[in-house]
């Protein structure tokens, strides 16, 4: 039996919410080690031969282990019009849950398989049908539940000891996201491995990790980054800037969309049979979103908190795009000025990586000093000339502490867009949070991640080697959201992905997935 398994990151955009939307301006968007992996599995004859002798079509399974009652079936047919996939209820129960993302993916990737490969060579390659097992990451959804009924303290040693895929115990509707980008990362890993598991591009598509951008992705990624934006985009109702299909593609980088106009008269109807490949092809130059190469620094950490707060995206876009509209002069200069902030922001930190790999014992030791200095309000210590730091550690100071005055610009800037828009952008009260961990050693920045709101925080954290763990930065920030009055903030164990982007997997090498793979559907 023939196994696919391809994971996606999930996202944070650490600067450029909004501004993102227009192609006019970029956004920094970080990829996470939290993935999603849909493993697809031939069904042999065995498993299918009632089917076949009832003459039925192929059958597509799909489960989500994680949750209750999210188990899908859809049967494939073929005729004069072209392919169907319906869902349809499974024999154990009359009744079925339905998933806009997963039946839209399985039917438009089917279909532009049969564009690539003819219909009568994919009828071969489905043969009986397939299994299609989908789990994320814990991070993905908050696991807030899960550690009070193990009587644990919301820490990142106790998301440590939750098992791999933890089950939610709810059902998917009802579970709370952390806003890493489930769905974009979900429909780039489930069609991702239809593709390849289709033989529409090769399995060696997803073995670079595409740190160059698009400069150095394969053709088979950028299809499958087309595919999954329109899939993304059809399933959402909407056309968003797509920063976290990119990312879940491509990984950390600092993206600029591409024009909604690509999509053409595709998103009017959810089952067109107007040609999908045209449009979708990586040879389609209206494709014109923008990856370039990002990468967080290193001996740092990126620390990703869930506020229970929560907020509602949509609604803030409408309120700053409003304002945008009405206020333009005022609002276009803002932009502006913001989005030269964020690319400040963004070269500042590939200046560390640079100056890293130039002399990385000066840099160890700019960590190691930095660490131990409190960082806001005696931001004038780092920049102080101080006789025993050598001048190739000093240089790297005085970059880490340009990181963190960027990086508090940027948060200025947004409040005062919120301010401008009437939206809570940065609330008082996440203001309140970030002043307090920004506060204290180690932290070179932070903000609210995305649309902002009350979501989540991010931190980017000096995470200096040979530091016993009491001493590193990053304790003290827990110490500090553990002990936080006023909103619930539950850390996330994410941090910045190494492997970056979407790539192939073995099952055996990620934990936890063989059992659920194992266990009877
Ligand atoms: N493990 C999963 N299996 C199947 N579908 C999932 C899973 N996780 C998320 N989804 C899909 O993604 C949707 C969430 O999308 P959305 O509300 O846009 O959240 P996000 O901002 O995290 O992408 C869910 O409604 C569900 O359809
Ligand atoms: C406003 C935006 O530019 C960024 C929103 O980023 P978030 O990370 O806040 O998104 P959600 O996960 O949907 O909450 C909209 C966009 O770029 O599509």
């Amino acid at each position: 039996m023939a196994t696919t398994a391809i994971s996606s990151p999930g996202k944070v955009l650490l600067a450029g919410g909004y501004l993102v939307l227009d192609p006019a301006y970029s956004g920094v968007v970080v990829s996470t080690s939290a993935r999603f992996y849909t493993v697809v599995q031939d069904l042999d004859e065995a498993t299918t031969v009632a089917r076949a002798k009832a003459d039925r079509p192929i059958e597509i399974r799909v489960r989500s282990p994680q949750f209750v009652n999210a188990a899908y079936t859809y049967l494939v047919s073929f005729d004069v019009d072209g392919v169907h996939v319906e869902q349809v209820a499974d024999s154990a129960s009359a009744s079925f849950t339905k998933n806009k993302f997963v039946h839209l993916a399985l039917q438009r990737t089917i279909a532009l398989a049969i564009e690539a490969r003819g219909a009568g060579t994919l009828q071969n390659r489905l043969g009986y049908g397939l299994d299609i097992t989908i789990v994320g990451d814990n991070d993905f959804y908050s696991q807030r539940a899960q550690l009070t009924s193990r009587n644990l303290p919301p820490t990142l040693a106790s998301l440590s000891q939750l098992p791999p895929f933890n089950h939610t115990g709810v059902r998917l509707p009802e579970v709370h996201k952390t806003g890493l980008g489930s769905s974009a990362a979900l429909i780039t890993s489930l069609v991702s491995s239809l593709l390849v598991h289709l033989g529409v591009v090769a399995r060696d598509s997803f073995d670079n990790d595409a740190e160059g951008g698009t400069a150095s992705a394969s053709e088979g990624r950028r299809l499958a980054h087309n595919l999954a934006q329109y899939v993304h985009c059809l399933a959402q109702g909407k056309v968003g800037s797509g920063f976290d299909v990119s990312a879940a593609v491509f990984g950390s980088q600092l993206y600029t969309r591409f024009d909604p106009v690509v999509l053409g008269s595709l998103m009017k109807d959810e089952s067109t049979n107007e040609a999908l490949l045209p449009v979708i092809s990586p040879s389609n130059t209206a494709w014109n979103y923008r990856v370039e190469p990002f990468k967080l620094p290193p001996l740092t950490r990126l620390m990703l908190a869930d506020v229970d707060a929560g907020s509602d995206t949509p609604s803030l876009v409408g309120k700053v795009l409003k304002w945008r509209k009405e206020a333009a002069t005022a609002a276009n200069a803002h932009w502006d000025a913001l989005d030269k902030v964020n690319h400040a922001l963004s070269e500042t930190l590939l200046k560390l990586s640079e100056m890293h790999a130039r002399d990385a014992t000066a840099y160890a030791k700019a960590v190691k000093y930095l660490s131990t200095l409190q960082s806001v309000q005696h931001l004038d210590q780092w920049l102080a000339i101080n006789p025993n730091i050598p001048p190739a550690t000093q240089e790297m100071i005085d970059i880490f502490a340009e990181a963190h005055r960027l990086s508090e610009d940027v948060r200025a800037k947004m409040r005062e867009m919120g301010k401008l828009s009437g939206v809570p952008i940065e609330p008082p009260e996440q203001t309140e949070l970030l002043d307090a961990c920004m506060s204290g050693a180690g932290v070179i920045g932070g903000g609210v991640p995305g649309a902002g709101g009350y979501d989540a925080i991010w931190l980017l954290v000096l995470d200096p080697t040979n530091c016993p763990p009491q001493e590193l930065p990053s304790s003290r920030i827990e110490g500090v959201w553990a002990s936080w009055k006023g909103l619930d903030v539950s850390p996330l164990s994410a941090s910045e992905s190494v492997a970056k982007g979407v790539r192939l997997e073995t099952v055996d090498q990620v934990n936890g997935l063989r059992q659920l793979l194992d266990a009877p559907w």
